[in-house]
């Protein structure tokens, strides 16, 4: 394969949402690099993860969702330049961060000495608390319990409440003894910690001792932070303050002055601990507690000028979004009038969009509106310009949504089952003007579809999402013919396109595990009829099958049984090709 350039890097993502007390995880340790210009759809079930895993990246998220780990890096040099005015204010808040450094950097000078006083303390905090070693035991204990109970719940579920009833209770007695042992575990923990407590508050000689070492390193520590720090740090900090301006410069005052003492204190907080701030990764992740690191690259007497990385998983302001969001990524969703106003007309609605992106005069933007209309194929578009919505059949309203999607020329373009309410001609239709167009545009699609029908047409690859996992990624042609995890075969064995005359249709049977449990082993192994006993012990990694191809399967580990994809798949290509007639 040619080498393409990564403009989306997702890693080990995590979303969570918090639904009444509970915490449902919905996309679980997603990797995945989305090239520029590529087609990629996102396939799967109702609830696999895959409008959230895009709304995670587009800004969209529910508010009861959130990243609770992995990174989004968004490839856009043109965002990632960073230019902001050095005026008398600018130099007054540099002035005083630098102030702040150099006065904060004396800490470094004692770091060594700091860490030594929080040893300490944690030494006297293990004391009065379990040990170490009989931590790390008493938590793998209280996981084995915890995770044998998952794995019975998750058994009982798929029980037959009219046919086996005796597994049933047996399985619910079980659940209720592991309940207890959790408890007893528990308790005793509480217990011997209370023990471990007492004991150090009696013992008067490790008490003094403590006392005496203690002392010791806070005297060491106030001669080591009073000395001078050295002019190679005077230097370093002057770029760190000019870091920190150019890191919060593009907020308000208000939140300019807040973003930056937050970094200023994260930053006092590495250097207590004597963190190498001389390292490009150390302090990037510094600063990324608080937002973006904006890398110093030059300045002249009007600016500031820098670069950064843009991690779409730590976007918080909504000023930021607004430059990414519609701009850089826009959506296609299933439902056009979701997306458009019912009492605008149609030439209106598109207008303010380029108006408000673009920053084009009225004049202007009807222009390059009627333009759009044009190239998304609404014919006539001069007379339709003043219509509304609801003159519109649904297939051009979806024309119109790409239109609107399309005038800011963003880098990706997420298709979320844009022809799902359309009928079939129509859906041809709106996916070759999608690919057409992207030959023109170059923006890459992410096209989110349950039918595996629709991928054919439209992607070049395709990432199978099961259960908030991806469980296979492959090129179209490799997915389609050499398919290798059975959750992709089942979907492929469901697609009506195969269904012969007189032969019922194949359907998945079961449904997908709860994602408020924690789910052990394969997800999908309680409906896989190739289910192997270690899919239910532990989760598979991803194998490597090409280049290209990766399944998520413990059929592809080399010890294990040989097996056949389902006979219905075997020559799914001659089903195909029939069923499009190509
Ligand atoms: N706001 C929310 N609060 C709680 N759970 C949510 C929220 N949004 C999505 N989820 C859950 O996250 C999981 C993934 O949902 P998602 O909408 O991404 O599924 P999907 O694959 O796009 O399915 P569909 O085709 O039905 O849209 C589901 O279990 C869903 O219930």
């Amino acid at each position: 394969m040619e080498k393409k350039n990564v403009l989306l890097s997702v890693k080990d993502l995590e979303v969570k949402f918090r639904v009444r007390g509970r915490i449902l995880s919905a996309i679980r340790g997603v990797s995945l690099d989305i090239y520029e210009d590529e087609s990629i759809a996102i396939v799967g079930e109702s609830g696999a993860g895959k409008s959230v895993f895009t709304k995670a990246f587009a800004g969209m998220l529910d508010s009861n969702g959130f990243v609770s780990n992995g990174s989004i890096i968004f490839n856009d040099p043109e965002l990632s330049d960073t230019v902001v005015k050095l005026n008398s204010t600018a130099w007054k808040f540099i002035n005083s961060y630098k102030k702040q450094l150099d006065e904060n950097s004396r800490l470094e000078l004692g770091s060594a000495t700091y860490r030594k006083m929080l040893e300490l303390e944690s030494e006297m905090r293990e004391k009065s608390t379990l040990s170490a070693a009989d931590k790390e035991k008493e938590e793998k204990e209280l996981h084995a319990l915890k995770v044998k109970r998952t794995e019975t719940f998750n058994k009982k579920q798929t029980l037959d409440p009219a046919k086996e009833k005796a597994e049933i209770k047996a399985a619910a007695a079980e659940i209720k003894k592991l309940d207890a042992e959790i408890k007893a575990l528990e308790k005793a923990t509480e217990q011997k910690i209370k023990e471990h407590k007492n004991a150090v508050a009696h013992d008067a000689a490790y008490q003094k001792s403590y006392q005496e070492r203690m002392e010791k390193l806070k005297k060491q520590y106030a001669e080591e932070t009073s000395k001078d720090i050295s002019d190679s740090t005077k230097k370093r900090n002057e770029t760190l303050a000019k870091e920190v301006y150019l890191s919060v410069g593009r907020y308000k005052f208000k939140k300019r002055f807040k973003m930056g003492k937050g970094l200023i204190a994260e930053l006092k907080k590495a250097m207590q601990l004597g963190v190498d701030l001389n390292s490009e990764e150390e302090r990037n992740q510094v600063f990324g507690n608080v937002t973006f690191r904006v890398r110093y690259l030059d300045e002249n007497s009007e600016r500031l000028h820098g670069t950064c990385i843009i991690n779409l998983a730590q976007v918080k302001d909504q000023n930021d979004w607004g430059q990414i969001r519609g701009k850089k990524i826009a959506t296609v969703f299933q439902d056009p009038m979701t997306s458009l106003n019912p009492i605008i007309t149609i030439g209106k609605q598109i207008t303010s969009i380029i108006m408000k992106h673009q920053g084009c005069s009225e004049v202007e933007a009807r222009g390059k509106a009627l333009e759009m209309m044009e190239k998304v194929g609404i014919p006539n578009a001069e007379a339709r310009f003043d219509d509304y919505p609801f003159q519109y059949s649904g297939g051009m309203r979806q024309r119109i949504v790409i239109a609107i999607a399309l005038s800011c020329q963003p880098k990706i373009l997420i298709c979320d089952e844009p022809t799902t309410a359309l009928d079939v001609t129509i859906q041809a239709q709106i996916l070759k003007l999608i690919k057409d167009l992207q030959k023109e545009y170059h923006y890459t699609i992410v096209f989110i579809t349950h039918d595996l029908g629709v991928v054919a047409n439209i992607a070049d690859r395709v990432a199978v999402l099961y259960a908030g996992q991806i469980i296979e990624l492959a090129t179209v042609e490799e997915l389609f013919y050499d398919p290798r995890h059975p959750y992709t075969w089942a979907l492929l064995s469901s697609l009506p396109q195969l269904a012969e005359r007189n032969t019922k249709l194949y359907s998945i049977t079961g449904t997908p595990p709860s994602l408020y449990n924690k789910i052990v082993g394969d997800s999908f192994a309680p409906r896989n009829p190739y289910c192997l006993k270690i899919d239910t012990l532990a989760e598979p990694p991803m194998f490597k099958v090409t280049e290209t191809h990766y399944a998520k399967t413990w059929l592809l580990e080399p010890n294990a049984p040989k097996v056949e994809k389902p006979e219905i798949i075997q020559d799914i290509h001659e089903k195909l090709l029939r069923a499009y007639n190509i």
